[in-house]
């Protein structure tokens, strides 16, 4: 394995935190805690995206927010990785073949705030994402309902492991999905780079 590529031992189960970080926040660091704790997971690795394809424009520079990211989430548990621009990925189901690939006996629970889940059936073969890991969705101010009516929570109800059992996800068989109602922190990056404080600043 190359050395760029973080370590997990076998039989981990590794919480996968995808996203833009454009920059991360502090409602990011506190799902990613949330998530360990709820989810039972092992560690969590944050994928700062090259760019998200559903995104018309371009994020900041992928070293800026990696900077800023590690600088932001700092735990034991985590680690902030630019896996999906060393594997040459950007869609999910891409970027989860090939780790399923890379680490045969690691578990990866893919994690997403409840704005995700409202638009999970628009990502490319996300019906892949759902059979291929376990999918673990972290309650976001004013998602719930959204996230609760998507097309993904209406076709994979069967397969939901309610939020009080959410501990069993770990070690669930996909496709098993849980929706945790977790306190929330009203924070979006979309709101910081309204502020003009992320456009201006020197992380680093
Ligand atoms: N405050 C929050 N509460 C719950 N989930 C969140 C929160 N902020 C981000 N997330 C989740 O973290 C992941 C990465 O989010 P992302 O980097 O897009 O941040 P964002 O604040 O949603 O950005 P933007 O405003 O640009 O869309 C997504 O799954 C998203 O749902
Ligand atoms: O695979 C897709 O089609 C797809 C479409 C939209 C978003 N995603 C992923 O969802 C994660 C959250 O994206 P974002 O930009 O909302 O932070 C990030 O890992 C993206 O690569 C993936």
């Amino acid at each position: 394995m190359r050395a760029d590529f973080p370590f997990a031992a076998p039989g981990q189960v590794i919480g996968l935190l995808g996203g833009s970080f454009d920059p991360a926040h502090a409602g990011h660091a506190h799902i990613t805690r949330e998530a360990l704790k709820r989810f039972g997971l092992d560690h969590v690795w944050w994928l700062v995206s090259p760019g998200n394809p559903l995104k018309a424009s371009g994020p900041a520079p992928l070293d800026k927010r990696m900077r800023h990211a590690r600088a932001v989430m700092q735990h034991p548990h985590v680690t902030v990785t630019d896996i999906e621009a060393k594997l040459g990925t950007r869609y999910t189901a891409q970027t989860l073949a090939k780790l399923v690939a890379r680490y045969p006996r690691v578990r990866f629970v893919w994690l997403m705030g409840a704005d995700n889940l409202a638009q999970l059936h628009l990502w490319q073969d996300w019906r892949q994402i759902m059979e291929t890991v376990c999918v673990g969705v972290l309650a976001r101010p004013g998602q719930r309902i959204s996230a609760r009516m998507s097309r993904a929570a209406m076709l994979y109800a069967p397969y939901r492991i309610p939020g009080r059992y959410s501990r069993l996800l770990a070690r669930a068989q996909a496709p098993a999905w849980s929706f945790v109602n977790v306190p929330m922190v009203d924070v979006s990056s979309t709101a910081i780079r309204a502020s003009g404080a992320w456009t201006s600043a020197q992380t680093g």
